[in-house]
């Protein structure tokens, strides 16, 4: 499978957003990853005594610890650039985000599978509609058996992200355990795209690579680096080497 290198822009300086994506792509990035969050409720106190009818679950409860960008950040962004934006959806509804991402220019929609057991279906089919490429995406405490439906679907997901974090921010320790699910998903799967997202560099992607991860998602490492385009080149060479031996099958 083809390497692709996303920069997460998480890292970025939001206030020039739209330099700092052609300053990646510039340096060799493929992608540009977008990390989408909803933040997160601290007063569950809250979310057990309103009383329903004024407010449900749902609308309460968030996904991640951390508020990010929405739709409308997208659609300044993609007056900007023609690039691939690869959408990380870390949102308790994501069904809800379908419409205005198609809408704000997304290339990629990727959910969560903990945030769509019940309509996993109709968020697939939607995000074809509206004309973007349906992922799915598992945090670090997730079976990978639980995607294995949304890839085996008659509308498939395209892409399959293993969280080597959990979601929430930037800079965290890449979890090496997860690559357990990578080099399953890759056996099972060796047309599969399979990103892998936090945690990575130059010192963690050569297992991710030699466990069958093709698409890279990196923000600290690359925006913190003097020289972005060296650690891009370094996970592509990476991820080229592994896919062409199949390192996963040894
Ligand atoms: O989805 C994410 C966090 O939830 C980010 O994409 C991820 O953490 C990238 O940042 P880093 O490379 O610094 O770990
Ligand atoms: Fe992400």
């Amino acid at each position: 499978m083809e390497a692709k290198i996303a920069p997460s822009m998480l890292s970025s300086d939001f206030s020039n957003l739209a330099s700092e994506a052609h300053y990646m792509l510039q340096c060799g990035a493929d992608w540009l990853h977008m990390d989408i969050m909803d933040g997160y409720v601290t007063m569950l106190f809250f979310a057990f005594t309103i009383p329903s009818c004024f407010c449900s679950m749902n609308d309460m409860m968030h996904f991640v610890p951390n508020l990010t960008i929405g739709a409308p950040v997208i659609q300044s962004l993609r007056k900007h650039t023609t690039a691939y934006l690869d959408c990380h959806l870390m949102v308790t509804n994501p069904l809800d985000y379908v419409e205005p991402f198609g809408k704000a220019g997304a290339s990629g929609f990727t959910f969560h599978i903990e945030a769509s057991k019940d309509n996993w279906k109709e968020i697939i089919r939607r995000v074809k509609a509206a004309g973007m490429r349906p992922g799915v995406s598992l945090k670090p405490g997730t079976s990978v058996d639980e995607v294995y439906p949304l890839i085996e679907d008659e509308e498939p997901v395209q892409i399959v992200l293993v969280m080597t974090v959990e979601p929430g921010f930037g800079g965290q320790k890449f979890m090496p355990e997860m690559m357990d699910k990578v080099r399953t998903l890759r056996k099972k799967y060796p047309s599969l795209d399979i990103e892998v997202d936090g945690g990575l560099g130059p010192s963690t992607i050569e297992l991710a690579a030699s466990s069958g991860a093709n698409c890279i998602v990196a923000g600290s490492s690359i925006f913190g680096a003097k020289e972005p385009a060296e650690v891009i080149s370094i996970f592509r060479k990476s991820v080229e080497g592994a896919q062409q031996n199949k390192q996963w099958q040894r």
